[in-house]
């Protein structure tokens, strides 16, 4: 049980203590911010899960203060003490023998050929002799945090406790079984990719393919257009085999296609009844996992013996408990040429400007990394961080400061930045609920060339945006052997009966987490964070505030 332990508030402890030129003391984030998750993750929390990220007393990566709005300095008796128990209960991913009387059998996962079984045998018996340690012991875990913070106000400490203990989160670690709770043959696998697109889905949807033919399954399908795929009329289902899928990851996009809303899970349920599919892929972010939790709960009150399994997708990186998600690395490297080509111009023009705008909704990940690599980038402006346009302190005035002593200007900013300094903010959503945003970098460049008109300086002003090219291009190799792992790891879940849960990289590993532990709010740059403070190291930006 968690029992619940105060923790005072010590201001040493997360507020800079001076505000520098840089910027960084203002950037930090209050305790309460972090409480605020915390205390939110408690109070949503019927099934009493943890969030270890949340409760940290010097860092801020979920969700920054100004979005949360929750700033004030917290003495109450909030904090739970959180035991390495907890943790082991909470990250156990959930198992089809937990609900279902399933008997385990040999696996038939043959990772050295796709040719069928002889007749009579549903296991392969080159294993011992070539395959030699292939299969992952079941109680084999991997240790989620690696750092033993001496102090909470040490930089990136997440801490449960005031003496800043070391916690044990031991999760799940990804990869074959020896023993499988599905008879091939039996499988009716299918796949879907819901949400927007990210580079790397169709490497992900072929080697989940590979993976399933590999154990031996033959009934394999993908579900069209996202969720709507499994009730739309006009939407029917594409079969799939090694031959279909072998080179659909030289293109970008999704084979399947994708789309957003559509969450009607009865309906899905109802259609994975009809069709029999009993092992369910689903390629999405936070909304999508949201939904695959919503299957997986459905199809046990059903009493149908169908696993679900995720698998993070998501350009803006923003999946809690993950290093990354695929489809990230390759939009920072293609974010480099927008970049370059804003800097070319700025530098090449009389007082130029150059904006680019960079895909993160809520986290400012791309544009973050996609500064820090570039290197020419003089302001960088994210979601998490909120910054003013005029005054003394406002970016114009910076702006206006970097073409009196450089000559130009370039600026990376994050589509879900400065959304409080557009007029018509609009409250509209899309299909799926996620906000519809303003579109700051048309603000932006507005609002420079408009300053500089009234002061009567010239300024040649360029804006640049490469959202959806960054978006609809092919995986890159990093990217793609990431897909690789997470694909065949998801398959070798599924088999091993794990259900209701998601493939990721976690410290450097790969595991299986519980769905509910990866989308308890969604992953955003922490402006106490060190690649933060890089980010401004680098570009030399002050604060705007
Ligand atoms: N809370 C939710 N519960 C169930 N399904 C959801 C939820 N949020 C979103 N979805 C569904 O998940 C799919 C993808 O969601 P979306 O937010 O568009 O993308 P992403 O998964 O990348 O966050 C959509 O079909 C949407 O209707
Ligand atoms: O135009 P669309 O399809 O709504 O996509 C735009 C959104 O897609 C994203 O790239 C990723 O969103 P998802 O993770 O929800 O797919 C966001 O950064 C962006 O706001
Ligand atoms: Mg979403």
């Amino acid at each position: 049980m968690v029992a619940v332990m105060g923790v005072m508030a010590s201001p040493g402890l997360v507020e800079a203590s001076s505000a520098t030129k840089l910027g960084l003391g203002s950037s930090f984030v209050s305790k309460g911010a972090r409480l605020g998750s915390l205390t939110r993750s408690l109070s949503l929390g019927a099934s009493r899960r943890l969030v270890p990220g949340s409760v940290s007393l010097a860092q801020g990566s979920s969700g920054g203060s100004n979005r949360l709005g929750v700033r004030n300095a917290v003495s109450t008796e909030l904090f739970s003490k959180i035991s390495d128990d907890d943790y082991a209960e909470n990250f156990r991913p959930p198992h089809i023998t937990d609900i279902f009387d399933v008997p385990a059998r040999p696996s038939t996962f043959c990772a050295k050929t796709s040719l069928p079984l002889p007749e009579g045998r549903t296991s392969n018996p080159r294993w011992s002799t070539n395959l030699g340690k292939m299969f992952v012991h079941e109680d084999d875990r991997v240790l989620l945090k690696t750092i033993k913070y001496a102090s909470p106000g040490s930089a990136g400490a997440e801490c449960v406790d005031r003496d800043c203990n070391f916690q044990h989160q031991w999760v799940a670690r990804a990869g074959p079984r020896s023993k499988i709770y599905f008879d091939p043959a039996e499988v009716k696998a299918a796949i879907v990719t819901c949400g927007g697109l990210c580079p790397g889905l169709n490497d992900v949807i072929r080697q989940i393919v590979l993976t399933l033919d590999c154990y031996g399954v033959e009934d394999i399908r993908g579900i069209s257009n996202g969720y709507r795929g499994f009730f739309e009329e006009n939407l029917h289902d594409i079969p799939l085999s090694r031959k279909i899928v072998q080179n659909i990851h030289l293109e970008g996009g999704s084979l399947l296609g994708v789309s957003r809303g559509g969450a009607r899970t009865t309906d899905i349920v109802d259609s994975l009844e009809k069709k029999g599919i009993n092992m369910l892929f689903v390629l999405g972010g936070n909304g999508t996992h949201a939904g695959a939790l919503a299957i997986h709960n459905e199809c046990h009150k059903r009493g149908k013996k169908v696993v679900v399994v995720g698998v993070p997708k998501t350009i803006d990186n923003d999946i809690l408990l993950m290093d990354r998600t695929f489809g990230f690395d390759t939009a920072v490297e293609e974010a480099q040429k927008a970049i370059n080509s804003a800097y070319i111009e700025a530098t090449s023009a009389y007082n130029g400007v150059g904006i680019v705008k960079l895909m993160g909704r809520q986290s400012g990940f791309i544009a973050m990394h996609a500064s820090l690599a570039s290197g020419q980038v003089d302001v960088c402006l994210i979601p998490e961080v909120n910054f003013t346009l005029n005054g003394p302190e406002g970016l114009l005035q910076h702006i206006q400061y970097l073409l009196e002593t450089k000559g130009r200007a370039v600026i990376c900013v994050a589509e879900g930045a400065g959304q409080d300094l557009m007029a018509s903010l609009s409250k509209d959503t899309d299909a799926s609920g996620n906000p519809i945003l303003g579109d700051i970098g048309v603000h932006l460049t507005k609002e420079v060339k408009n300053h500089f008109k009234n002061i009567g300086v010239p300024a040649d002003v360029k804006y640049i945006d490469p959202t959806y090219m960054i978006r609809a291009c092919r995986a890159n190799a990093s990217d793609r052997i990431l897909c690789a792992v997470l694909g065949q790891n998801a398959v070798h879940a599924g088999f091993a009966g794990f259900t209701g849960i998601t493939v990721g990289l976690a410290n450097n590993h790969y595991v299986l987490l519980p769905i509910p532990e990866v989308i308890a709010y969604a992953r955003n740059v922490d402006p106490n964070s060190r690649m933060w403070h890089r980010c401004l190291t680098s570009t030399g930006q002050p604060d705007f505030l």
